[in-house]
């Protein structure tokens, strides 16, 4: 038996779509591993009841078939499913630690990233990178069709994850198909800020570099009070703030000091809205630990 406690991620930072992406500290899926025959799934925890514990639909069985590695998967689910918060990364980044260790298959973390990522197709169809990378890696990283890079960077965010459902699959649909040429010289410059901010830990360069005028207008129609928060985000002294991987969960960056302050501002906006949420008062973590 062995035990992966693999973190939430968010992906996007605004100028980043589909390539940058940041573990959290917490929260965190706990998944426990032991060689079996076949395939079989537990889930309990956050969001347990929506989960599917069939190999063919849950995350971890396109991992342990990646891995030719069957297991019995018992996952405890620290972060809620469809939350913007890389949900079904996180049980397949700790499926794709665990098994790999279990099985001995010998993979680098960074050679665990593709695999992880077959998990993530089942759910949106496409097998993006940009949750399983941070979630297997941890700090902030990039990840293009070249592979991933990494940074161990350290700044502290809020998380504020509205009682809303959202799915990737849903958000992707509303993606703008083309963008306008100012529209892309502004974002190269926003992801080089963000990410020279990432290499010094300066949360003004990262809050800054966040800004997005492509994808995030479009999803932003998707959660109700998102623009009310954003704007009391940064009232309370967020350096920046944008849609987490496909929403609901709405991310802002700061210095240590203002976190608590910008946590209930962004709880007290949802709830002026009549919107239930939670916050996770969180930082940039460490990738996927084994036990
Ligand atoms: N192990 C798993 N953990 C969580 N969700 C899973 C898992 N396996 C399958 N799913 C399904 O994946 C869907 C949630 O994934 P989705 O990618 O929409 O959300 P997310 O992972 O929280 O967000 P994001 O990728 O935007 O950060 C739900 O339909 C859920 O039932
Ligand atoms: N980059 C992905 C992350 C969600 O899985 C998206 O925003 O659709």
């Amino acid at each position: 038996m062995l035990t992966v406690r693999a973190p939430a991620t968010s992906a996007n930072l605004g100028s980043g779509f589909d390539v940058f992406g940041v573990a959290l500290e917490r929260p965190a899926d706990v998944v426990r591993l032991k060689k079996a025959d076949r395939v079989t799934i537990e889930v309990t925890g956050a969001g347990s009841q929506y989960i599917p514990e069939d190999p063919d639909k849950n995350t971890v069985g396109a991992v342990a078939e990646a891995l030719d590695a069957p297991a019995h998967i018992q996952i405890d689910k620290g972060v809620r499913p469809a939350s913007g918060l890389g949900s079904s990364a996180a049980s397949a980044a700790a499926a794709a630690v665990g098994l790999n260790e279990l099985y001995d298959r010998g993979y680098s973390r960074e050679e665990l990233v593709p695999i992880a990522a077959k998990g993530e197709a089942v759910v949106s169809g496409d097998a993006h990178d940009d949750n399983v990378a941070p979630s297997i890696m941890g700090g902030f990283t990039i990840a293009t069709e070249k592979g991933v890079t990494q940074v161990d960077a350290d700044i502290p965010l809020v998380a504020c994850l509205p009682d809303i459902v959202v799915s990737t699959r849903d958000a992707r649909n509303v993606v703008p198909e083309t963008a306008r040429v100012d529209q892309m010289v502004e974002t190269v410059g926003n992801a080089a800020t963000l990410t020279t901010g990432m290499h010094r830990d300066d949360p003004e360069l990262v809050g800054q570099g966040m800004h997005d005028t492509v994808v995030t207008p479009a999803r932003a129609k998707l959660i109700d009070g998102y623009e009310q928060v954003r704007e009391a985000a940064l009232a309370a002294g967020a350096t920046g703030v944008t849609i987490s991987g496909a929403g609901p969960t709405v991310i802002a960056a700061c210095a240590e000091e203002d976190r608590r302050k910008i946590a209930s501002t962004m709880l007290d906006a949802f709830g002026e809205r009549g919107v239930d949420a939670r916050v996770y008062q969180t930082r940039i973590g460490r990738g996927a630990e084994v036990f």
